[in-house]
C-alpha cells in the first residue's frame, strides 16, 4: 500500500483538488491512504484568528469570515450549489463560532489546538467530497481516533503502541474499500481532544501511517521538483538530488530545511520504507527518492537558511569563568522552556547560543536567564548550514553581510549573519 502526503500548496484552489484527483486516478490498482493538509496559508490565518480570539481585537469575526468565504468559495467552483458537503463545511465551522462566542477560559495551547485542526477538518471534508463526486471511492477518516498522543498541545507526542494498536486494527480493511482520505498534522488525547504535532507536521502524519501499516512508500507531492541542494524561493542555480540517504535526510531536517518536517524520517527509516518527494505538478517526474542504499551525490553544498533568529550571549553575574555548572543551568532553562539551540559557543566569560526567535517563548527565558545570568541579544539575524561546504561557497553566502559567529566542522559550516 502507499501513503501520499498532500500539502497546503498542493490544494490551494479547486484547480489543485482536481489535480490531487488525478494524481490519485494514476495509481488506480494500488490501496492509497491520503494525507492532506488545510489548504493553502489557512493555518497561518487560523493562527491569526486565534490571536484575535485571545487579545479580544476587532479582527476576530472578519478573519473568521476571510477563512470561511475562501473555503466556501473552493467548493463551489468544485460543486456548484446544493452538494452536501457545504453542510459538512458549516458543522465544522460552527464548533469555532460557538467558542469564539465566549471569552477565553482555557490554556492558550489548548485553545489553539483546537481552533487550527479546522484547517485539517474542513480541507478533507472537500478532498474527499470530490473523490466521490468524481468516481474516485473513498472514505473519510478523523485521524484524531487513530493518532494518540499525550497533552502536550501544539506539540504532541505520539504514543505509538496506542497508535500502531488503533491503525492496524481497521484501516487495512478500510483500504481494502478504497482510498482513505484523513487529516495531517492532528492527534487526539485519551479525553477526546484534538492536539497538533508541530506546523508543517503532515509530513509526519504520513510517516506515522506508513510506518504503522508496513507501507510501500510515502510520497509527499510538493511544489518543487523534489529536494533540491537550497530553497529555490533564496537561491538561483539550485540541483535537485535523485537520492538521498536517510541519514543525510535528516541531517539537512535538523538544520531546518523546511521542505520536510524534522520527525517525518527516522519512522520510515526504522522500517526501511523509502520517502519519494514528487512535484504535484508533474506526477511521472522521478523527483527524490530517500531510501536505503542511497548515493549521495554533492555536486553543489546543501545550503539551509533560518531566518529570524537570537543569538543570546549568557555570562555569570560576577563575571566568574563559564563553568560547567553554570552550563547545567543554562541548558536546565532552555529544556524547560522547550527552546531548541541551532548553534553555539563558549568562550572564558560568556556562553553564546542561536535560537529561533517566538515572541512568547523568549520573552519568558530571557526573564528567567535573567534571574541568575547577565544576558545580552542580538535580534532579526539569519543562521546559514551549508552542509558538504566549500570555502568559496562560504564566501558566496556571506559576501556583504557582518559575520556574528561562525563554525566549521569537517562536513558542516554554520555562520549566523546581520
Ligand atoms: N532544500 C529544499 N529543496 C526543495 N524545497 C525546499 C528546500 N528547502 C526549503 N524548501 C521549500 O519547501 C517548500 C515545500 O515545502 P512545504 O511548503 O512544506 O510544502 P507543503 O506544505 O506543500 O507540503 C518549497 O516551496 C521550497 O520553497
Ligand atoms: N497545516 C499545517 C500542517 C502542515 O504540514 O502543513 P503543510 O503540509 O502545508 O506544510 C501547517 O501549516 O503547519
Amino acid at each position: 500500500m502507499l501513503v501520499f502526503k498532500f500539502g497546503g500548496a498542493s490544494v490551494k484552489d479547486a484547480q489543485g483538488v482536481i489535480n490531487l484527483g488525478k494524481v490519485v486516478s494514476a495509481y488506480n490498482g494500488n490501496q492509497i491512504l491520503v494525507v492532506v493538509s488545510a489548504m493553502g496559508k489557512t493555518t497561518n490565518a487560523l493562527e491569526r484568528l486565534t490571536n484575535a480570539y485571545f487579545n479580544g481585537t476587532d479582527d476576530m469575526h472578519p478573519i473568521f469570515e476571510e477563512i470561511k468565504e475562501y473555503h466556501y468559495h473552493i467548493a463551489h467552483e468544485l460543486f456548484g450549489e446544493g452538494h452536501p458537503v457545504f453542510d459538512e463545511i458549516a458543522n465544522t465551522f460552527v464548533e469555532i463560532d460557538w467558542m469564539i462566542e465566549d471569552e477565553p477560559q482555557d490554556d492558550h495551547d489548548f485553545i489553539y489546538d483546537q481552533i487550527v485542526s479546522i484547517g485539517e477538518m474542513v480541507s478533507t471534508r472537500i478532498v474527499n467530497a470530490w473523490f466521490n463526486h468524481t468516481g474516485i471511492t473513498s472514505k473519510w477518516l478523523d485521524v484524531r481516533g487513530y493518532i494518540h498522543t499525550d497533552n502536550t498541545y501544539r506539540e504532541g507526542v505520539v504514543d505509538w503502541d496506542k497508535t500502531r494498536a488503533s491503525i492496524s486494527k481497521s484501516i487495512p480493511a478500510l483500504l481494502n474499500n478504497g482510498i482513505v482520505v484523513t487529516q495531517g498534522f492532528l492527534g487526539g488525547t485519551s479525553e477526546n481532544f484534538t492536539t497538533t504535532l508541530g506546523r508543517e507536521g503532515s509530513d509526519y502524519t504520513a510517516s506515522i501511517f506508513a510506518a504503522c501499516l508496513g507501507a510501500e512508500s510515502v510520497t509527499t507531492w510538493k511544489d518543487v521538483p523534489g529536494i533540491l541542494n537550497a530553497d529555490p524561493k533564496h537561491f538561483a542555480d539550485t540541483i535537485k538530488f535523485d537520492e538521498l540517504s536517510y541519514q543525510e535526510a535528516i541531517e539537512m531536517t535538523y538544520y531546518g530545511a523546511s521542505v520536510i518536517h524534522p520527525k517525518t524520517i527516522k519512522p520510515l527509516q526504522n522500517a526501511r520504507i523509502p520517502l519519494l518527494v514528487k512535484p504535484f505538478t508533474d506526477p511521472t517526474a522521478p523527483g527524490t527518492q530517500i531510501k536505503e542504499g542511497a548515493v549521495n551525490k554533492f555536486e553543489k553544498p546543501v545550503i539551509i537558511v533560518k531566518q529570524n533568529q537570537v543569538l543570546l550571549s549568557i555570562s555569570a553575574n560576577d563575571y566568574s569563568f563559564i563553568s560547567e555548572s553554570h552550563l547545567s543551568d543554562i541548558f536546565g532553562l532552555f529544556a524547560k522552556h522547550n527552546v531548541k539551540v541551532n548553534m553555539m559557543q563558549t568562550s572564558a566569560l560568556s556562553f553564546t547560543a542561536c535560537i529561533d526567535y517566538a515572541a512568547d517563548k523568549f520573552e519568558k527565558l530571557l526573564q528567567t536567564l535573567k534571574a541568575s545570568f547577565k544576558v545580552k541579544y542580538n535580534n532579526e539575524l539569519t543562521l546559514i548550514t551549508l552542509r558538504h561546504y566549500t570555502n568559496e561557497a562560504v564566501d558566496e553566502v556571506t559576501a556583504g553581510k557582518t559575520i556574528l559567529m561562525k563554525q566549521t566542522s569537517r562536513n558542516t559550516a554554520q555562520v549566523v549573519l546581520k
